[in-house]
């Protein structure tokens, strides 16, 4: 569904920022949640996903190359990001008449069934909505349109608890007859933990590794219990090891070669727990973890 090689921008005139040879492919009917610090570069991948900045590189969507064919590659696209696109003097209704134009296959009716469906007044101008509002009414216009790759920054993180649940709902169904897929970038890594498939990890405008969610948490523990006992860990294999007042927790890699004492409990990390060590670690160690284990 999107296919990505070699994307290479450099933002701003002093080069401060670099996207460097950034490729992945995410298949039809996936989730891929993009992770990363603040200033990482995923907001900046994004704009290039979205056409919004051009970059060097290639990028397919629904079989639409974006340089080659980008009437086609965008109206496949359903957007939701910050500043958005749609004019806020406008009514949501109004949006629904002016956008809807520009992509073939809009369908008013289905967008007017989502404002009500997700509590907005059509008769509302969009520059008086609150954040949240705003990207309920760019996801109901992202939902009218059949739009086959949906490209979602950071959209979780202005919505209350009850939209949230909805808005995950909505993104699992999304993909579940295979014809859809959804790239969601998001601080926010239980939502994550919830519906992605794969994780995309960037730092420093490099992706240091796209892989399936499952996989990725499989090749760690994280193993709890007496200092001295996480101290006989191998090195090569700690990530990072965290003292509490009580006891010790380590972040161990390759979690199938490395034995280690009976007596530390022992468990998968979810997606916050990985982010947390694997950040801690820092980034020079994040970058060798990545090279030797996560790299297919
Ligand atoms: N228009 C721009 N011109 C120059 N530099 C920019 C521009 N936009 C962003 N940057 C820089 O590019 C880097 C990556 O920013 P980006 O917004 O892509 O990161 P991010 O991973 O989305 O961060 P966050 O999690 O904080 O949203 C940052 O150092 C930022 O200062």
């Amino acid at each position: 569904m999107l296919q990505v090689w070699n994307l290479d921008k450099k933002l701003s005139e002093n080069h401060t920022f670099h996207l460097e040879n950034i490729s992945f492919h995410i298949p039809k009917g996936y989730i891929c949640g993009l992770i990363g610090e603040n200033g990482a570069g995923k907001t900046t991948l994004m704009r290039v996903l979205m056409g919004l900045y051009h970059a060097s590189g290639n990028i397919v969507i629904d079989g639409h190359d974006l340089k080659l064919d980008e009437a086609a590659a965008k109206e496949s696209l359903g957007l939701v990001f910050e500043e958005g696109f749609f004019q806020g003097e406008m009514s949501l209704e109004q949006i629904g008449i002016f956008y809807g134009q520009l992509y073939r296959r809009f369908e008013m009716e289905i967008y007017l069934s989502y404002l009500e469906q997700f509590g907005l007044d059509k008769k509302q101008k969009y520059k008086k909505l609150s954040k949240g509002m705003k990207t309920k009414t760019q996801f109901a216009f992202a939902l009218s349109h059949d739009a086959k790759l949906f490209l979602l920054d950071e959209p979780t993180a202005g919505l209350d608890k009850h939209f949230r649940e909805e808005f995950l709902r909505i993104c699992a169904k999304l993909v579940s007859d295979g014809e859809r897929s959804v790239l969601i970038s998001s601080h926010i890594t239980e939502d994550l933990d919830r519906i992605a498939d794969y994780i995309a990890y960037m730092q420093d405008g490099k992706l240091l590794f796209f892989l399936p969610k499952d996989e990725l948490c499989e090749q760690f523990w994280i193993a709890t219990g007496e200092d001295y006992k996480c101290g006989l860990i191998p090195e090569e294999a700690v990530v990072y090891k965290e003292k509490n007042p009580y006891s010790t927790s380590v972040m161990v890699a390759n979690r199938k070669r490395f034995p280690m004492d009976e007596a530390l409990e022992k468990h998968t990390p979810d997606i916050r727990e990985f982010m947390h060590y694997f950040v801690k670690g820092g980034k020079q160690n994040a970058e060798t973890v990545a090279e030797k284990y996560l790299k297919k």
